[in-house]
């Protein structure tokens, strides 16, 4: 078996990896939604553990498992799922109410940066109704197509959600998506009509589409703004009307999901818990059943949203778990934990997530390779859709090759890569194995997709089956495909095992050196479209520089498209008449900053982000 990668490669006879697509149109069908009781007259909230008391008193035997209510809250992107977990968490005196109060679950530096959630995040509200303490565990959850693995692993700790969908633009892909994932785990669904505060708002049209589309009464959708509060302590009462309490068992023997975990530097592995029997303690004894390892608990909580431990947690709770793992690997997410000795049978844990968009990855410098090693294991158990595989390249050296769920996907790991673990990485076009026959002459024609079947599911839902050569795939085909049918077709992909295939090596130069990361195998025929796209692209990218630098797309000795970047000096003096040595220090001294992000190939200097630029360009060709 062969990975392509390095120099010296013409027109070879290779055998590439093939995979059988399958694309899935669907359209949303009936079904049977709970019924709506009626509102209590007097609704008070609770603000009685929003103090020091709070921390005193957290005893969470208060609560039996009739009061505890576990939801989620799913919608379209941006159709203000955050922005409803704000006023619920100040209606309930979790939060302060102040005007500061935007999107206080995305604490993430990336989420407060792009302005969209991309981690599932956790709080415990305690709320007062009508004489009786509830506990309502909410997990406000991404938007996004790419992070809707999140979505999927914080339904299995619910037994609701709160659907929300936005006025104005009533049903899109991802509501549709998530009715589906919550209907199918048989949750119950709460549709919340948002933003009717909107000009262009048309709640009575939504309210429509709600009934048509998921088969939800029409006077079962909550209208609210939660931007300005209207009408939000409604979701509250629904919330502990229509959510039933989770079906759990006290006096078994404990049986604890983990449903996501965080690293923390000092503390190790932080696992977040959904108890569905028994009690666990600070000081108990528990085991993994994924490693069948014994650990001692050194602390249990809530998350409300931030960490407040509570020296007990009781089935039908969600909260934290912190119990000396020190290695990431030993904090499998959808692991069941159980009491020493009470062994018990594991719950199902999650279907693993399946990556849509490779990329290569590698340490600027290979002696950063433990350092990155470290840092992608700890991001990858804080977003285990990732899927890791080792890589290496001749021109690179020792790295991996990362599985992403979508494009943005890939950026926003990327970013928390360097935001949150100070890693600095060289993100490569994807390699994929080629078993290859070195050949001049005899040539075999390649096989491009072909259709094997089409099936129709239903009135709404066609299946239809291609055989793909992988390299299709690997970038950006699931991106084209949400895009195109609007976000309702999915993909899924088995491997169909090795075919011959027309493939050639291109090399991408800079003025006459090869720019490894873009050393890439493509096919024959569309050799001559991705090097000038890739060329344009980075004739976009790179920044002038003292002298010309020629950028050209080569097969072997032949050159198969060019650009041209012009000279240009940057003099960042030249402002600086007369001899003020400290300013020139200063702007010498960013000028040299700036350089840092740059990557030197022969005497060409390469911004890190043209990398990415590129791959987008290739993955569109
Ligand atoms: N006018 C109006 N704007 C709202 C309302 N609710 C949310 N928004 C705005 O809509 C935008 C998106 O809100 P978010 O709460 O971040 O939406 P989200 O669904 O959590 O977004 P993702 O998690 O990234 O999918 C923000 O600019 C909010 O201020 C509302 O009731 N009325």
């Amino acid at each position: 078996m062969w990975t392509l990668v390095g120099r010296g490669w013409g027109c070879a006879r290779a055998l590439a990896p093939r995979a059988t697509g399958a694309a899935l149109l669907v359209a949303p069908g009936p079904r049977s939604a709970p019924t709506l009781g009626a509102a209590p007259e007097s609704w008070a909230t609770d603000r009685l553990y929003s103090s020091a008391e709070f921390k005193e008193k957290l005893d969470m035997s208060r609560f039996p498992v009739e009061n505890i209510r576990n939801f989620s809250i799913v919608a379209h992107v941006d159709h203000g799922k955050s922005t409803l977990a704000d006023r619920l968490l100040e209606l309930t005196g979790t939060i302060d109410k102040t005007k500061n109060n935007k999107q206080v679950l995305d604490k993430l530096q990336v989420e407060r940066e792009r302005g969209i959630t991309v981690k599932a995040q956790t709080a415990s509200l305690f709320y007062n109704c009508e004489g009786k303490q509830y506990l309502l565990n909410l997990i406000d959850t991404p938007g996004h197509v790419d992070f809707s693995y999140e979505v999927s692993r914080s339904l299995s700790a619910c037994q609701g959600v709160l659907l929300v969908v936005d006025a104005n633009e009533g049903i899109q892909a991802q509501t549709v998506a998530n009715f589906f994932l919550a209907f199918e785990a048989q949750l119950s669904v709460i549709p919340v009509i948002n933003k009717i505060d909107l000009k262009n708002a048309d709640p009575e049209r939504v309210e429509n589409q709600i009934e048509k589309v998921f088969d939800i009464p029409s006077d079962e959708c909550i209208k609210i703004s939660a931007k300005l509060g209207t009408n939000v302590e409604s979701v509250l009462q629904a919330i502990i009307e229509r959510i039933p309490p989770p079906k759990v068992h006290r006096k078994n023997p404990l049986r604890a999901l983990v449903f996501d975990s965080t690293f923390d530097q000092y503390r190790g592995v932080i696992a977040n818990v959904a108890l569905f029997d028994g009690v666990v303690s600070k000081g108990d004894k528990i085991v993994s059943a994924h490693t069948q390892k014994t650990y001692e608990v050194n602390e249990v909580g809530v998350l409300n949203p931030n960490e407040q431990p509570t020296h007990k947690l009781y089935a039908g709770q969600v909260g934290y778990l912190i119990a000396g793992m020190k290695d990431v690997t030993e904090a499998q997410i959808g692991d069941t934990l159980c009491l020493h000795k009470q062994p018990v049978e594991p719950l199902p844990g999650f279907k693993s997530a399946k990556p849509m968009v490779f990329a290569g990855m590698y340490p600027l410098d290979q002696s950063e390779y433990n350092n990155l090693k470290s840092a992608i294991e700890k991001l990858t158990l804080n977003d285990s859709s990732v899927t890791v595989h080792r890589d290496s390249s001749l021109a690179l050296g020792a790295g991996w090759r990362l599985g992403f769920l979508g494009l943005l996907h890939m950026e926003v790991f990327n970013q928390r890569l360097e935001q949150e673990y100070n890693a600095s990485v060289i993100l490569t076009t994807p390699t994929v194995p080629y078993k290859a026959v070195l050949s001049s002459s005899k040539l075999i024609k390649a096989r491009r997709a072909v259709q094997k079947n089409m099936i129709f599911i239903d009135q709404n839902r066609v299946m239809l089956k291609y055989l793909f050569p992988l390299n299709e795939i690997v970038v950006d085909f699931y991106d084209s495909l949400k895009s195109l049918s609007s976000g309702y077709a999915s993909f899924d992909y088995e491997d169909a095992g090795y075919q011959t295939a027309e493939l050639v090596k291109m090399d991408i130069l800079l003025n006459g050196n090869t720019v490894e990361e873009l050393v890439t195998v493509v096919h024959k025929d569309k050799a001559h479209s991705i090097g000038k796209a890739i060329c344009e692209r980075l004739k976009d990218s790179l920044p002038r520089q003292l002298f010309e630098i020629a950028i050209q797309a080569a097969i072997g000795s032949k050159i198969i498209a060019r650009e041209t970047v012009k000279a240009y000096r940057k003099n960042v003096l030249a402002k600086c008449y007369g001899g003020d040595i400290t300013r020139k220090m200063k702007l010498l001294k960013r000028q040299a900053e700036g350089k840092k992000k740059l990557r030197k190939i022969g005497n060409v200097e390469v911004p890190k982000d043209a990398f990415i630029k590129v791959l987008k360009t290739q993955s569109s060709k």
